[in-house]
């Protein structure tokens, strides 16, 4: 099945509504279900941290070798009744292929796509596509992939979007970037949510407001982050280096625990001298520093309670649905019993505590924003209170405390199961380091053995992050033309209008950029036409049940 729509048609709430239903319907009909029956994946670890899954990578193995596939997989790929794969647009060809044949071979089923498993691929093909795909890799094109379009036999198009709910008109226009034709007008309606103009302000950062900077590059990021931290040292509390006051113990630096690298420097030396430890700790952002094609790994991570930080590994996705791309907010940080005392450093004239990773027990992050849950819990609370009268015994019933002391338990045991402790990892990493300023030239050591949490600051996300998520508040800090889909993916996150913040308007010549591929157009028209084809079938059964 293919289920697609523009964003926030509510594909993935349609999918987690069909899971309860399937849910619902087996324990009616006395049928088995276990955690993996309606197996519930997606091609990225931020949107399947949304939900509760896993990416399709880990789950089906993709990445492995099939004489690696454990026993154990294998019995538990004989459970699954229905596999989901949402974010499909973030899948290619390559990964379809790979797919296939692991699901055969874990399925023992090598004559039937897919192994005869019932696939459900969800998402919106106007959206991203991998970072790092060739152009005849997207799985639309129906010359390329006979396989993907060869096993879609239904089709569902969800025909309007709900994210925008609240503000019909952005939705239009959203509509008309979706379907490729933004007018001028359009543009414009965008553009008088420039910061600095109409009256437009920045909203105030406040300790549960859900405000997100999006920006294309990671050195934008780094950027913002690095501002937002020098605002958190001057909002107060810090002392300035030429006073005897200790900083205070909410906030500290941790930085990597660097070791050799593989590449010898100057000197012919593989150590990573204390001059280069010290040039990579100061200037560099996790841009700088990557494991493999893509991990991040901030070197200075700048940690104090409540901080926005993003999770960068699937370690433990499985066991915390924690995985790559999931947002939270930093809780309390443990260091190890044998940990030294931490020292202070110098940030821009404040002192600051520091401490190597390695000296790290863990990090205790607790997920970002508030899950339905808890926002029904506080909402209760805040209702009661304010019906409840401060200090007057008398007009406030015993009832009404004890159901206030209720909701406050109810809401701590929600929230600590929202908590994950990180622990620091162990990596090989590529760092890039300008050390002109020091007389070398050395730029790029590779191979540098490197420990940090497997953390990097999330006061800004580029859009591959973003896909999938809805928000209150956005604040655009530049465009990406580039990234084909990038400007509609950003904008679509914002519930409304009066959400968007932009800090530079969007061009007005930039209408061409939002051109639908033709292989997109006749794909839809496919998938438009099978979907009647479905429904059509749908009323003839259900006329001929009566
Ligand atoms: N049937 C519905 N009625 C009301 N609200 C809905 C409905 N379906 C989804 N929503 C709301 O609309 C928003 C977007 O839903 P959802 O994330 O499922 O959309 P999506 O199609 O998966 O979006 P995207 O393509 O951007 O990932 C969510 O806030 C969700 O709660």
């Amino acid at each position: 099945m293919f289920l697609t729509g523009f964003a926030g048609a509510g594909k993935s709430t349609c999918i987690k509504v069909a899971q309860r239903y399937c849910f619902e319907f087996c324990r009616a009909a006395s049928i088995v279900w276990d955690d993996v029956t309606f197996l519930f994946t997606s091609t990225t670890g931020s949107s399947a941290s949304l939900f509760g899954g896993n990416t399709i990578h880990n789950e089906a193995f993709l990445n492995g070798r099939i004489r690696n596939i454990s026993q154990a997989l294998r019995e538990r790929w004989k459970k699954v009744r229905l596999l989901i794969i949402d974010e499909i647009s973030f899948f290619t060809n390559e990964g379809i292929d790979k797919l296939n044949k692991k699901l055969q071979n874990l399925l023992g089923v090598s004559n039937k796509p897919f192994g005869g498993m019932s696939v459900v691929f969800s998402g919106d093909f106007h959206q991203l596509k991998p970072v790092l795909t060739r152009n005849d890799s997207v799985l639309y094109d129906q010359s390329r992939n006979g396989l993907f379009l060869g096993s879609i036999n239904c089709a569902i198009i969800g025909p309007q979007s709900h994210r925008f709910d609240g503000d019909p008109e952005y939705g239009r226009v959203m509509r008309n970037f979706w379907q490729g034709n933004p007018t001028v007008q359009d543009v414009d309606y965008i553009n008088e949510r420039e910061v600095g103009q109409n009256g437009v302000e920045l909203p105030e950062e406040e300790p549960d407001s859900d405000i997100t900077y999006a920006c294309p590059f990671n050195k934008q990021r780094n950027a913002i982050s690095a501002g937002m931290f020098s605002k958190h040292i001057q909002s107060g509390g810090f002392p300035t280096v030429d006073m005897d006051d200790l900083p205070p113990d909410h906030t500290i630096i941790v930085e990597a625990d660097i070791g050799s690298s593989s590449t010898a420097g100057n000197d012919g030396v593989t150590r990573v001298s204390p001059v280069v430890r010290d040039a990579i700790l100061q200037h560099c952002g996790d841009a700088d520093v990557t494991v493999g094609t893509s991990r991040k790994v901030d070197p200075s991570l700048k940690l104090y309670n409540g901080a926005h930080v993003m999770c960068n590994n699937n370690n433990m996705l499985k066991t915390h649905n924690i995985g790559n791309g999931t947002i939270a907010r930093v809780k309390s940080i443990k260091l190890k019993s044998t940990a030294p005392h931490p020292i202070w450093k110098n940030w821009e004239g404040y002192k600051v505590l520091t401490v190597n990773a390695r000296h790290v027990e863990y990090v205790e992050i607790e997920r970002f924003p508030d899950n339905a849950k808890i926002a029904a819990i506080k909402k209760s609370i805040h209702e009661l209170e304010a019906d409840m009268i401060p200090d007057d015994d008398m007009s406030n019933t015993g009832a009404d405390a004890d159901r206030l002391a209720g909701l406050k338990h109810d809401l701590v045991a929600a929230q600590n199961a929202q908590c994950v402790k990180v622990l620091p990892t162990k990596s090989t990493a590529k760092v890039t380091v300008d050390l002109t300023g020091l007389g070398l030239t050395r730029q790029v050591i590779k191979g540098v053995k490197i420990q940090q949490l497997p953390l990097i600051m999330n006061d800004a996300t580029t859009g591959h992050k973003l896909q999938g998520m809805s928000k209150d508040k956005l604040v655009v800090v530049d465009w990406d033309f580039k990234n084909a889909n990038w400007v509609y993916v950003v904008l679509s996150r914002v519930r409304t209008r009066d959400g968007l913040y932009l800090l530079k308007p969007l061009p007005r010549d930039c209408l061409d950029k939002f051109q639908v591929p033709r292989e997109l157009i006749a794909f839809e028209q496919t998938m438009r036409r099978l979907e009647e084809h479905n429904l059509t079938e749908r009323v003839e059964m259900m006329a001929e049940l009566g």
